[in-house]
Order: structure tokens, then C-alpha cells, then sequence
């Protein structure tokens, strides 16, 4: 396909930062890569690796590193946010002192602030005023980003207020390797990609317990139900969670050694501790805040998330995770179609 060569700066030199940056410089464009550890940047401008993020892999020499703020985003229109979730907001107010031209953020994170319950492009709009942010548009779907790194075939979905942008931003990463979808659910994309972090962990502890696949098709099935149960309260569309912000994302994360929310509920289910395991993971595990956030959201919207309960319990209140199944597996009977059944006017 022709394309025209943009700018474009990522921030966050993480491992999607860093594997979505590999992907804009294979299809050609001028990329910044922004990272707050200088050791870490001078790695990738020297030796072209990001070891700790992305080991094993070789950066297209094209993909240059930034540690001033100010110099990666200088003349830049489009900036890709790939920071976590708990980082965005300081990010966002240091790139406000640095620029004074409008731009298009992309964010890339999935997660809810806690407290706040606003979804990213949210909090982004929030913290932005409005004649510096032309638009907000998220990226999301089933996309590790050690596979992405290695070029395998990978699909996304991107989803803005404006949708003209988003099929801007569709045009930008797209490639026989990252094909990009659009889909005009905002909502439901953003509810998604956060909220399916909470079953991976719940998926990645039933695994450390011993379950088996029965259980972890039940956590998936049953998860997704209680996803969209909110995600439509919150205005999603449920055809959303059918696709591949939704089921795509779920199977991807707990079905994944790649997974860090899966890895984390692992050991949580082999009798480590939060604290413990968070140490060693090095990485951001994006689920546990959003478990706090979803365990409020379900209390202000009274909507069913018997998981995300019950893994707020074992997360925050010492609950034991076997205990936390066997309080799962005993409560009280129930149709399958719940939310159905209460459209159809209650048969059971
Ligand atoms: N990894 C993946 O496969 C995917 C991740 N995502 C999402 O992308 C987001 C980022 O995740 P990911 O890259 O994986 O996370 P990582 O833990 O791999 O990297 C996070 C990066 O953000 C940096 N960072 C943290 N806090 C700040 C801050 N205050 N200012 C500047 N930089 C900061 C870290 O720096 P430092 O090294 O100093 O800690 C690190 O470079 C998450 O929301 C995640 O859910 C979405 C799809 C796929
Ligand atoms: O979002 C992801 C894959 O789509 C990555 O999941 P983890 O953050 O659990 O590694």
C-alpha cells in the first residue's frame, strides 16, 4: 500500500512502546521512541536491543531513542502512549510543558483509574485541554508484544469519538503482519482491554492451583459475561465483547505464559504473596488496580461480577484463593442467560 511517511513519537519504552515502534518503523515512518531511563535509551541508540523488555530482539536501526521529552515530541503531530495506566497522567502534564502544538494521542494502555473510573481516553481528555488534543484514540486486541516483536500475525482494533482518526491510525500501523480493525465502541473497546486483565489473573491462579482447562474455560466464559454485564451498563455495545477487544484479548491473556497477569495469578495460586509477586515481575501488571476499579464500578452501576469480587477479596483482603473458587463454585443456582432472561421478562 502507498503511505505517507509520518512522525510519530512513543511514549513509553516498555515492551509495547517498544514492539509498536518496531512495527511504525517497518512501515516506514520517522519514530521516536521516548523512555524516562537514559541507560535504557542509549542501549537502544547504540546496540539497537531493549534487553530487559524485549530480549532476543534487534530493533530496526531506524527506531531512535529519546530520553528528553521535549526533543522526541518536537514537530511531532501523532504521539503513541504506551505507558501504564498509573503513569499516564504524569506523563500527559510533562508533555504539556514540552509542547504547545495540537496532537493525536494513541493510547495503547488497558486499564481503569481507581477512584476516578474513568477509562484512558477519559482521563487523557481530563488532563488535556481541549485546543491541544485533536483526538483520542485507543489501540487494542490480542497483542503480546514479544509475538508482535518476533512479526507474527497479529490483530488489533482501533476506536476513537472521532472516526476519521482512528482510520488514520489504522493507516498508519496496518501491515501483512498487524492488521488493524476500526470499530466505533469506544466504550466497549476501552472495557474490553482493561477488564480482561482481572480474568487473567483469576485464570493464572486457578492454574497455579492445579485446575485444569475445564475451570479456565469456565473463568473465560463466565468472565466475559460479567465484562459485558458492565461494559453494556456503561454503554458499550455488547457485540463488541465478540470480538477481538473482548473474547480475542480474553483467550490471548489467559491462555499465555506471555501474559504478566497471567504469570502473576499463577503465583498468587502457588501461595505467593501480592507484594512478593509484583517484586518479581519487574513489569506492570495491569490487573490489580483494575480489579479495585471494577469492584467499584460494579458497586455504582449494581451490576453481578461475582470474579472480579471474589479476586478483589484474594487481592486486597487475604482471601485465599482456593477458598475464593470454592465460594465461586457454591453460589447460589442460576440460568446461564441471566441478563437474557431478565429481557425476556424473567423465564427461567
Ligand atoms: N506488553 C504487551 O504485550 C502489551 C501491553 N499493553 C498495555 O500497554 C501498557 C504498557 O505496558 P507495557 O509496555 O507492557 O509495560 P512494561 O512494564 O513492559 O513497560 C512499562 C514502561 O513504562 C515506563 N514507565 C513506567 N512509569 C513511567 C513514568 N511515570 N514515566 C515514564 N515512563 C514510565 C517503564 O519504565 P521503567 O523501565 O523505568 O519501569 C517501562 O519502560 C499497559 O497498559 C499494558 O496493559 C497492551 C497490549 C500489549
Ligand atoms: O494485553 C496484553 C495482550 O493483549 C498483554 O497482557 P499482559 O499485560 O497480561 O502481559
Amino acid at each position: 500500500m502507498d503511505r505517507k511517511r509520518e512522525k510519530v513519537a512513543v511514549l513509553g519504552a516498555g515492551s509495547w512502546g517498544t514492539a509498536l515502534a518496531m512495527v511504525l518503523a517497518d512501515n516506514g515512518h520517522e519514530v521516536r521512541l521516548w523512555g524516562h531511563n537514559s541507560a535504557q535509551i542509549e542501549e537502544i541508540n547504540q546496540n539497537h536491543t531493549n534487553k530487559k523488555y524485549l530480549p532476543g530482539i534487534t530493533l530496526p536501526s531506524s527506531v531512535m531513542g529519546y530520553s528528553s521529552l521535549h526533543a522526541a515530541l518536537d514537530g511531532m503531530k501523532m504521539v503513541i502512549m504506551a505507558v501504564p495506566t498509573k503513569a499516564i497522567r504524569e506523563v500527559i502534564r510533562k508533555m504539556m510543558e514540552s509542547t504547545s502544538e495540537s496532537v493525536i494521542i494513541v493510547h495503547v494502555s488497558k486499564g481503569i483509574e481507581p477512584d476516578s473510573l474513568l477509562r484512558i481516553s477519559e482521563m487523557i481528555e481530563e488532563e488535556m485541554p481541549e485546543k491541544l488534543l485533536e483526538s483520542v484514540v485507543v489501540l487494542s486486541g490480542p497483542s503480546h508484544a514479544e509475538e508482535v516483536s518476533l512479526r507474527h500475525p497479529t490483530t488489533v482494533t482501533v476506536s476513537s469519538k472521532k472516526m476519521d482518526e482512528a482510520e488514520k491510525v489504522q493507516d498508519l500501523f496496518i501491515n501483512n503482519h498487524f492488521r488493524v480493525y476500526t470499530n466505533p465502541d469506544l466504550i466497549g473497546v476501552e472495557i474490553g482491554g482493561a477488564l480482561k486483565n482481572i480474568i487473567a489473573l483469576a485464570a493464572g491462579i486457578s492454574d497455579g492451583l492445579g485446575y485444569g482447562d475445564n475451570a479456565k474455560a469456565a473463568l473465560i466464559t463466565r468472565g466475559l459475561a460479567e465484562i459485558a454485564r458492565l461494559g453494556v451498563k456503561m454503554g458499550a455495545s455488547p457485540l463488541t465483547f465478540s470480538g477481538l477487544t473482548g473474547i480475542g484479548d480474553l483467550i490471548v491473556t489467559c491462555t499465555s505464559i506471555h501474559s504478566r497477569n497471567w504469570r502473576a495469578g499463577n503465583m498468587l495460586g502457588k501461595g505467593q504473596n501480592l507484594d512478593e509477586v509484583l517484586e518479581n515481575m519487574g513489569m506492570v501488571v495491569e490487573g490489580v488496580r483494575t480489579t479495585k476499579a471494577a469492584y467499584q464500578l460494579a458497586q455504582k452501576f449494581e451490576v453481578k461480577m461475582p470474579i472480579t469480587n471474589a479476586l478483589y477479596h484474594v487481592l486486597f483482603n487475604n482471601v485465599n484463593p482456593k477458598d475464593a473458587v470454592d465460594g465461586l463454585m457454591s453460589r447460589e443456582k442460576t440460568h446461564e442467560m441471566e441478563d437474557l432472561t431478565d429481557i425476556l421478562g424473567g423465564r427461567k
